[in-house]
C-alpha cells in the first residue's frame, strides 16, 4: 500500500461533538499477548488493539510457535504450549518499544538463540540497561551498540535470584524483567536503582496483567518486587481502551468546546496517561508547570494544547522523551516553531511552550514533520483544528497505535485535503 505523503487539516469551525471510541490499549494488548503466548492453553483477548505494534508482537510469537487466531477486529485467540520455541529468523519488531523490550527478556526463557531487531529508529533506542540486568542472572545476551539488534542465547534457567535495574531511560526494562521472571526456575527479586523511574504506573499495569495470567508477584518494598516461578496460566482477558489515544479526543473536545463521548469514563482507566484528563480539563488555564514523568505519552498532546493556553507552560520530568520513537522534545519544539517562530523552546530537557490564544482562527501554513512518530502526527493534528494550514507529513505513522485516528476525527466532522 502506498503511504499518504501529507494531510492538511481543515479547521472544522465548530465544536467537535459525537461518539468516538479510542482503540484498545497498546500497552495492555502487548502484555496480554506475551503472557498468553507464554501460558499453556488457549487465552481469549477481547477489546484488543490491532495496529503495527501489536502486529509485530503477534507475528513474533507466531514465529516462536504460538498459535494466534484473529476472529474479529478486536480479538486474539492465543494458544501456547507453555514454552516459546527458537524462531528460524530474527524477530523484526519495527519501532515497537514494548514488543522489543518485552521479547528481549522473554527470549531468555527460550531454549536456543533469539535475535531481536527493529527498524532504523528502534536501532537507536537504548536497551543496554536491560541487557546488563539480564547478564547478572547469568543470561547470555549481547547488544553490540547498546541498542537492537540483541542476541539472546536462552536456557530458561537463571544463575542468580536478584536483579538490579535502572529504569530511568525506560520503565519497559522493568516490566520486561518482571514478566520474564515468572517463567524462570527460581524466585527472583527485582530492585529498581538510580534516578526516578518514568511512569511507575506502567509497572502496575505489568503486575496486574501477570496476576491475571496466574503469576505470583508481590511488591516487597517501594522499589522491589518478588516474582515466584509459577509460569503463566491461560486466561480470558479484556483489554481496556487506550488512555494515550483518549488524550487526543479529550484535547479535541476542550479545544473546540464540543462534547465527545468516548464510551468510557476517564476515571476508569488503569493506564498512567489517564492522569492527563484532569489537566486537559483545566484548559485554557493549564498549570504553569506540568510534570510529564508519570504520563509521558500524553506530553505531545498537552504541549500542542498548551500552544492555545492563556499562559505559558513548562514541561518538566520529560528527559526520556528524547529516546522514544523520535526525540519528542525536539520534534515538539520544531513543529511548534514551524507554526510560529518562538512558540516553544527547549531548556535542557524541559520544554517551554509560549502559548498564544490568538493563534485560533489564523491562517498559518506549516508542514509538520512527524519524524515517523505517531504521537507527533496525532498531537499536531489538534493544532489543525484551530489553525488553518496545518499539514501533517507522513500521516500514516498513526498506524503504530491508532490506525483509525484520521477516520475517527473525520467521523466527528473533521475534513482533510490530501496533498500527495
Ligand atoms: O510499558 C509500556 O507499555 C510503556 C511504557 C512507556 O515507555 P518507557 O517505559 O520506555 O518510558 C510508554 O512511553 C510506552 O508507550 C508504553
Ligand atoms: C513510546 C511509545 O511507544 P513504545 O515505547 O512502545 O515504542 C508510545 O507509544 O508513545
Amino acid at each position: 500500500m502506498t503511504r499518504t505523503a501529507k494531510l492538511t487539516i481543515i479547521p472544522p469551525g465548530r465544536p467537535l461533538s459525537g461518539r468516538a471510541m479510542p482503540p484498545g490499549s497498546k500497552s495492555i494488548t502487548n502484555r496480554a499477548l506475551l503472557l498468553a503466548g507464554l501460558a499453556k492453553g488457549t487465552s481469549r483477548l477481547t477489546g484488543a488493539l490491532k495496529s503495527d505494534d501489536t502486529r509485530y508482537m503477534a507475528e513474533a510469537l507466531r514465529a516462536m510457535g504460538v498459535a494466534i487466531d484473529e476472529p474479529d477486529d478486536t480479538s486474539f485467540v492465543v494458544t501456547g504450549t507453555g514454552r516459546l520455541l527458537p524462531p528460524k529468523t530474527p524477530l523484526f519488531l519495527g519501532n515497537a518499544g514494548t514488543a522489543t523490550r518485552f521479547l528481549t527478556a522473554a527470549a531468555a526463557l527460550v531454549d536456543g538463540i533469539v535475535i531481536v531487531d527493529g527498524d532504523e529508529h528502534m536501532r537507536k533506542r537504548p536497551i543496554g540497561p536491560l541487557v546488563e540486568a539480564m547478564r547478572t542472572l547469568g543470561i547470555d545476551v549481547t547488544a553490540e551498540t547498546g541498542c537492537p539488534p540483541v542476541t539472546v542465547k536462552g536456557t530458561g534457567r537463571f544463575q542468580a535470584d536478584r536483579i538490579r535495574i535502572d529504569g530511568g531511560l525506560s520503565s519497559q526494562y522493568v516490566s520486561a524483567l518482571l514478566m520474564m521472571a515468572a517463567g524462570g526456575d527460581r524466585p527472583v527479586d527485582i530492585e529498581l536503582v538510580g534516578e526516578d523511574i518514568g511512569a511507575l504506573g506502567y509497572i502496575d499495569l505489568t503486575t496486574a496483567a501477570m496476576k491475571a495470567f496466574g503469576a505470583k508477584v508481590e511488591k516487597t518494598s517501594p522499589v522491589t518486587w518478588r516474582v515466584e516461578p509459577t509460569g503463566y496460566r491461560a486466561a480470558d482477558f479484556v483489554v481496556e481502551p487506550d488512555a494515550s489515544a483518549a488524550t487526543y479526543l479529550w484535547a479535541a473536545e476542550v479545544l473546540t468546546g464540543g462534547v465527545i463521548d468516548l464510551g468510557v469514563p476517564s476515571d476508569t482507566f488503569s493506564q498512567p496517561d489517564a492522569r492527563a484528563y484532569d489537566i486537559i480539563a483545566k484548559f485554557p488555564h493549564l498549570p504553569a508547570e506540568i510534570d510529564g514523568s508519570q504520563m509521558q505519552d500524553a506530553v505531545p498532546t498537552l504541549a500542542v494544547l498548551a500552544a492555545f493556553n492563556e499562559t505559558p507552560v513548562r514541561f518538566v520530568g520529560i528527559a526520556n522523551l528524547r529516546v522514544k520513537e523520535c526525540d519528542r522534545i525536539r520534534a515538539l519544539s520544531t513543529g511548534l516553531n514551524r507554526i510560529v517562530s518562538g512558540l516553544a523552546r527547549e531548556e535542557g530537557d524541559d520544554l517551554i511552550v509560549q502559548s498564544d490564544p490568538a493563534l485560533v482562527g489564523k491562517h498559518l501554513p506549516a508542514e509538520i514533520d512527524s519524524f515517523a512518530d505517531h504521537r507527533i502526527a496525532m498531537s499536531f493534528a489538534l493544532a489543525g483544528l484551530k489553525i488553518d494550514g496545518i499539514t501533517i507529513l507522513d500521516p500514516d505513522c498513526v498506524g503504530k497505535t491508532f490506525p483509525a485516528y484520521w477516520r475517527t476525527l473525520a467521523a466527528l466532522g473533521v475534513t482533510y485535503q490530501d496533498k500527495d
